[in-house]
């Protein structure tokens, strides 16, 4: 299978911005690489580097209009009109590659680690998720992923039951399962991710207590103690009936996804039937979690 890539050199302020949009319109992965350090990175033609810094690498499925997406860029003032970019087809091998040199193990909160498979696990008493990045979202990179994986880490989730709405990679369902859940269910409308999850399931030893299902299979009675979605402020204020019927009485809720200037209206939507904690932010993305009135 073949990808499009575009690599766009950014200063170190911007890049996680510039990031965040490239996921939003639609890559697959983003990689950042230090373009002081790496010889390959060289500065493209034309290029001034002002401020030395940071190479954005994201990787799109071949048949994406890269045209529309530099325009996209530059209409959102991530890059000027005469900005150098540089986009190339690639091959899969390659992406693994690159994606190999540059994913290490996270720690998220006390006990929770990341780890890609063909590394060595730093801390080997520590809850381990290996965990290699594909097609699906969710590595642990991502602020939105990361405040999700630090909230469940802070969380007794022993003998509990877990519910990851928009699952993707199944990260933060294995996740859970990892820190002690009984059980957890991924929900995903991309096939993909259901795909993913369950591959990913498998390499930890967890898919015997993780069920999956597209949205529209979802069992109707469906509940847990605790039900984390990081989707986006606009598909969660949607979904609300949906993640509130899915909350046990005195159940916890954790949201992601959302932009610190939609927290205010994602609380307003919320707050009907949970009592929200304070608003955590982290690089311009919000967690806001609660408990279940009733
Ligand atoms: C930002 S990713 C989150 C993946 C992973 N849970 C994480 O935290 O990294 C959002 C996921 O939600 C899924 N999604 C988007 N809208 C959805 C919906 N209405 N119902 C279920 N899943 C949805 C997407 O397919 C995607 O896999």
């Amino acid at each position: 299978m073949a990808w499009i890539q575009i690599r766009l050199n950014s200063t170190d302020k911007k890049a996680e911005k510039i990031s965040d949009y490239l996921q939003e319109i639609g890559a697959v992965s983003v990689t950042f690489v230090d373009s002081q350090d790496t010889p390959i990175f060289e500065p493209l033609p034309g290029e001034t580097r002002l401020w030395g810094n940071t190479d954005i690498i994201a990787l799109f499925d071949a048949k994406t209009d890269m045209k529309q997406i530099v325009n996209l860029l530059k209409n959102e003032g991530h890059f000027s009109v005469d900005s150098a970019y540089k986009i190339e087809q690639i091959e899969d091998k390659d992406w693994e590659r690159e994606w190999m040199d540059n994913f290490h193990p996270m720690q998220f909160g006390k006990r929770l680690w990341i780890c890609p498979s063909w590394r060595e696990i730093p801390d080997k008493n520590a809850v381990n998720v290996l965990l290699d990045p594909g097609l699906a979202f969710g590595t642990g990179t991502h602020p939105t992923t990361a405040l999700c994986l630090e909230w469940l880490d802070s969380l007794d989730l022993a003998g509990k039951t877990v519910i990851d709405f928009g699952c993707g990679s199944g990260i933060l369902a294995i996740a859970a399962l990892k820190l002690g859940a009984k059980s957890a269910v991924g929900i995903d409308i991309d096939p993909q991710a259901i795909t993913a999850s369950r591959n990913n399931a498998e390499q930890n030893g967890v898919s015997e207590r993780l069920r999956l299902f597209l949205s529209a299979d979802t069992p109707p009675e469906l509940k847990a103690d605790i039900v984390i979605a990081n989707i986006l402020a606009g598909p969660l204020k949607e979904l609300y009936p949906v993640i509130d019927s899915l909350v046990k009485p005195q159940g916890l809720l954790g949201l992601s996804g959302i932009l610190e200037s939609q927290a205010l209206s994602v609380c307003d939507t919320y707050s009907q039937t949970f009592f929200l904690d304070p608003v955590t932010e982290r690089e311009e993305w919000c967690r806001i979690t609660g408990k279940l009135k009733l």
